[in-house]
């Protein structure tokens, strides 16, 4: 066995040390969200906010302010990096500011993306990961399927409060991470809206498109298009009822396996990485059979948004590459979905009867794939 340097195992202990109290992190990150510390830090931070304004704000007892200090002190470190700490003068108290990253959990944020780490906090999706041990060596069900006996989207159909409660939670992430994205993909010109994804495009389906978010943005920067999304029957439910809506999106409730609306574009964002190859060859054949036109010689495409996963050495940050990874297995055990790299999305298109297809951007970890018929 390879003998190590004293030097060598101190800082081997400290990477196990590192990675077990992660979650010690994770759940500072939910108590700041719960307890609305990022707002208390915005109230009270112009500059910067005192540790014990803040204390006074949120009613911290006095037998938990040191407790109160330690995660303040954790969740301002470069790496974890939610709040920024000064400190004026030697033996002053601390003040803690926003980061980019607290801004986005400010409770009125226009981007608020606070309800991604709110689901996987919620009991259902949490405890998954307590079972991947006893999971990994059983075949076929995911580790979502162990804990709470359905599939993801059979859970999130149900009507029991917790499923409910997930249902509410993972749609508002989905909002809010589309709040995100539409800004890439409808850019804001003097004078309109324009996108060189959607030009000469008459008719647009957003595949399995939630709640709406992008389909609503098209359609109200194009509105001579005419929109639509379609989703299982209780996502759509009610939704264009619901108003706030322009008047050429429309809701369809159906099933992305079996049949999607014609229209000379479809986008899939954030669905083929929830599946199999095999699922993901059905939903694409759907696809084609929607964008193919009836033989004109109009531009007919489909939008894939979803991650290319970077090889080992490419130019992508660590930081990309981790959060790539880190949804490669959080797909692999939730839904037995998976994150693909190049190659792999070349034989799902060529699979699926596609002739060829372009990656035409990024969106942080995701690349916009444009792919023909
Ligand atoms: C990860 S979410 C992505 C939603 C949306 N595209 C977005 O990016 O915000 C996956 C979506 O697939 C939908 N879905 C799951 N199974 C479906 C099916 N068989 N047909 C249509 N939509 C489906 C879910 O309801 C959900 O809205
Ligand atoms: C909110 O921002 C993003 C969300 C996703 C995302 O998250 C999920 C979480 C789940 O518990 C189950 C899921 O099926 C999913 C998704 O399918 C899914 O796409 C992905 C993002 O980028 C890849 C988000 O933006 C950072």
């Amino acid at each position: 066995m390879e003998e190590n340097s004293q030097e060598e195992l101190v800082e081997a202990q400290s990477q196990i040390w590192r990675w077990t109290f992660s979650h010690l992190i994770s759940m500072s990150i939910k108590c700041a969200i719960h307890l609305r510390i990022p707002d208390a830090v915005h109230q009270h931070g112009e500059p910067a906010a005192s540790l014990s304004q803040l204390i006074s704000a949120l009613r911290i007892p006095p037998s938990k302010t040191h407790a109160f200090r330690c995660m303040m002190r954790v969740l301002s470190t470069r790496s974890t990096g939610f709040f920024s700490v000064q400190q004026e003068e030697e033996g002053e108290e601390l003040c803690y500011s926003l980061t980019p990253a607290s801004r986005l959990l400010l409770r009125h944020a226009p981007l608020n993306q606070a309800s991604l780490p709110l689901l996987h906090f919620h009991p259902a999706v949490r405890d998954y990961c307590s079972v991947l041990d006893t999971w990994l060596l059983e075949e076929n069900r995911t580790a979502f399927e162990v804990v709470n006996g359905a599939s993801f989207w059979d859970y999130l159909a149900g009507s029991s409060g917790p499923a409910r409660e997930l249902k509410g939670l993972f749609y508002d992430a989905m909002v809010s991470d589309s709040n995100l994205v539409v800004n890439a993909l409808v850019v804001p010109t003097v004078g309109g809206r324009e996108s060189l994804l959607f030009r000469g495009v008459r008719s647009f389906v957003d595949v399995a498109g939630g709640t709406g978010i992008v389909a609503a943005a098209v359609a109200g920067a194009f509105p001579e298009m005419k929109c639509v999304v379609l989703d299982l029957p209780h996502v759509v439910e009610g939704l264009p009822a619901a108003g706030g809506h322009p008047g050429n999106l429309e809701f369809v409730g159906g099933d992305m396996f079996r049949s999607v609306p014609s229209a000379d574009a479809v986008l899939l964002k954030s669905i083929l990485h929830n599946w199999d190859d095999e699922s993901c060859v059905k939903i694409l054949k759907c696809c084609k059979a929607a964008v193919s036109g009836d033989g004109d010689q109009r531009v007919y495409n489909m939008i894939v948004i979803d991650m290319v996963m970077s090889e080992v050495g490419s130019d992508d940050d660590d930081l990309s590459r981790e959060i790539q990874l880190c949804f490669d297995l959080m797909m692999a055990t939730l839904l037995n979905g998976k994150e693909r790299n190049e190659m792999e999305w070349k034989g799902l298109f060529e699979e699926a009867g596609f002739s060829n297809y372009k990656i035409v951007g990024k969106i942080g970890p995701r690349s916009i794939i444009e792919v023909y018929p």
